[in-house]
């Protein structure tokens, strides 16, 4: 039977990246992305936002919510101060399954735990399942009608403290809208939009950057 997009992109990567090398690996994927498929991955641009905002943070604990195919787990996994861990959530055991693999071939499988499920059923069984009180740094890249809740269910699981980073892909292309009006709204938050385009394309699209105020 017909392969799939992911395992089309694990492929390129398996040829074209080194083993063990994040930068190529990243590399890869991008160039598969320009030149064969394109895929929702958050993608070059946005991703350079994503590497100065991981930076800037140095996350002891991080989350990441839609794993996909692992282009932004090995992304952000790559800047993680050594001893450091994030767990990144997929529901789909098809992309779980390349993205195991391309987090592997990167070489950063032990800066990973990767958790199969849904946020909603995940995110009030983190404390008790991973040892964890708060996250430093959340990506959000899931469903994007799932961000409103999700950000309300972090805070109802006391999940957030004071100077937590949520950092919210694709806000204006597909569109968060109540989760945009919820964060720029809200006096627990404050939140600056960072303009870029839809990965691959010159559609408009950008990051949401939103800090917890306590
Ligand atoms: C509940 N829960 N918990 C964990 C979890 C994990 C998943 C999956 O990882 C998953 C599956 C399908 C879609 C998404 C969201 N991503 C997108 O929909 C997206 C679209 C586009 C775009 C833009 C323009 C187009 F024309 C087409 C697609 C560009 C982007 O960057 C995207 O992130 C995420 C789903 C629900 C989950
Ligand atoms: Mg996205």
């Amino acid at each position: 039977t017909r392969s799939t997009r992911p395992q089309r992109m694990l492929k390129a990567v398996q040829k074209n990246a080194t083993k063990g090398n994040p930068e190529s690996v990243i590399s890869a994927i991008d160039y598969f992305c320009k030149n064969s498929e394109w895929a929702m991955n958050v993608g070059d641009e946005k991703g350079s936002i994503l590497d100065s905002v991981v930076t800037e943070v140095n996350p002891s604990t991080v989350l990441e919510l839609g794993t996909y195919c692992g282009y932004s787990t090995v992304r952000i996994a790559r800047l993680l101060s050594p001893g450091t861990k994030l767990i990144t959530l997929e529901f789909n055991p098809a992309y779980a399954t390349v993205a195991r693999q391309i987090i592997a071939y990167a070489g950063l499988q032990d800066k990973v735990t990767q958790v199969e499920g849904s946020s909603a059923d995940l995110i009030p069984q983190i404390k008790e399942r991973f040892s964890i009180t708060t996250f430093d740094f959340i990506f959000l890249d899931h469903w994007k009608d799932r961000y409103l809740p999700d950000i309300k269910l972090f805070e109802e699981c006391g999940l957030l403290r004071k100077g937590s980073v949520l950092l919210a892909d694709n806000v204006i292309c597909p569109g968060a809208p109540e989760y945009l009006e919820y964060v720029r709204n809200s006096p627990r938050y404050e939140s600056r939009y960072y303009p870029a385009h839809l990965e691959y394309t010159k559609v408009e699209d950008g990051l949401e950057k939103s800090v917890f105020l306590g």
